[in-house]
């Protein structure tokens, strides 16, 4: 049964992974030099739900994503977080003194996971991030591209139900990152993983989100909201760019976006 069922039955009410009601951070106190990244922020991500956060530089999108993962607390509003979360943030962030199965093994040990099925869980991890076989090498051996696959095996460790995800492909070659867009993409339709995840990229948010969220700065906030589910059918994320459907949403979302920096 999806989660979205089960968290219906369960409590009978609205099955949301994640609400933000009426949310303000301020950074640097309350004095003259404090900053109001983000302003009556109110939005809500329904189990399952990949949800695409974009907007310019400064707009406090990853506020939010702190916010959501518990680093930051609201000055004012409400936030309300109802399952596990994991984060892979734009750099890969690994131990370089552990090995990469090191890495994921700490993330499992921090998950109570007992010691004696920490080895075929790593193995496991490694196998869904397609680096079967690498649980003995150096991090600072892997390519880029590797690492983020690290990190995100260290992210599903813990087995979050929610996964937030911070410009985790910026610094990818255009071929990785598409490999790496599609196994999020298969990752979320398969666990049915919530997914909040943050780009500068139109086409990124197309091809993965089924919902966009267009924030603006000056104070951060949301100002559009555009849903771009694709049919997905059997295509896979290169198929889906030479789709006409890609194209119009694609269009429609930058339109938006172009609207936005002028408000
Ligand atoms: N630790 C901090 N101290 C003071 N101000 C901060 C801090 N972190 C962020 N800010 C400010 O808050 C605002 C929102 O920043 P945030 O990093 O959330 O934006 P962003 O949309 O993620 O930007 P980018 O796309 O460049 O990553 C910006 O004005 C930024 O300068």
């Amino acid at each position: 049964m999806p989660r979205s069922e089960t968290a219906e039955k369960d409590t009978g009410r609205d099955p949301a992974d994640i609400v933000l009601d009426g949310v303000g951070v301020r950074y640097g106190g309350k004095g003259s030099g404090a900053v109001t990244a983000v302003s009556e922020v109110s939005l809500s991500v329904g189990a399952g739900e990949f949800v695409v956060l974009v907007g310019p530089s400064g707009c406090g999108k990853t506020t939010l994503l702190r916010l959501v993962a518990g680093f930051e607390r609201p000055a004012t509003g409400g936030v309300d977080v109802r399952r596990t979360v994991g984060v892979v943030f734009q750099q890969p962030r690994l131990f370089p003194w552990r090995t990469v199965g090191g890495n994921i093994a700490f993330a499992l040990a921090r998950h109570g996971v007992p010691r004696g099925q920490r080895a075929e869980r790593v193995a496991e991890l490694l196998e869904r991030v397609g680096l079967a076989g690498t649980a003995r090498r150096r991090t600072w051996q892997l390519s880029g591209g590797q690492q983020q696959r690290v990190a995100l095996a260290r992210a599903l460790a813990a087995e979050p139900q929610v996964l937030l995800m911070d410009e985790p492909f910026a610094a990818l070659d255009a071929l990785t990152r598409e490999r790496l867009q599609e196994e999020v993409r298969d990752l979320a339709d398969t666990t049915g993983t919530t997914v909040l995840f943050v780009t500068h990229s139109v086409d990124e948010a197309v091809l993965l989100g089924s919902r966009v969220l267009v924030m603006a700065a000056g104070p951060g906030r949301v100002v559009a909201e555009v849903p771009v589910a694709l049919a997905r059918g059997a295509a896979d994320v290169a198929g889906l760019r030479t789709t006409p459907e890609f194209s119009r949403l694609r269009g429609e979302l930058a339109e938006v976006m172009r609207a936005a920096a002028q408000d």
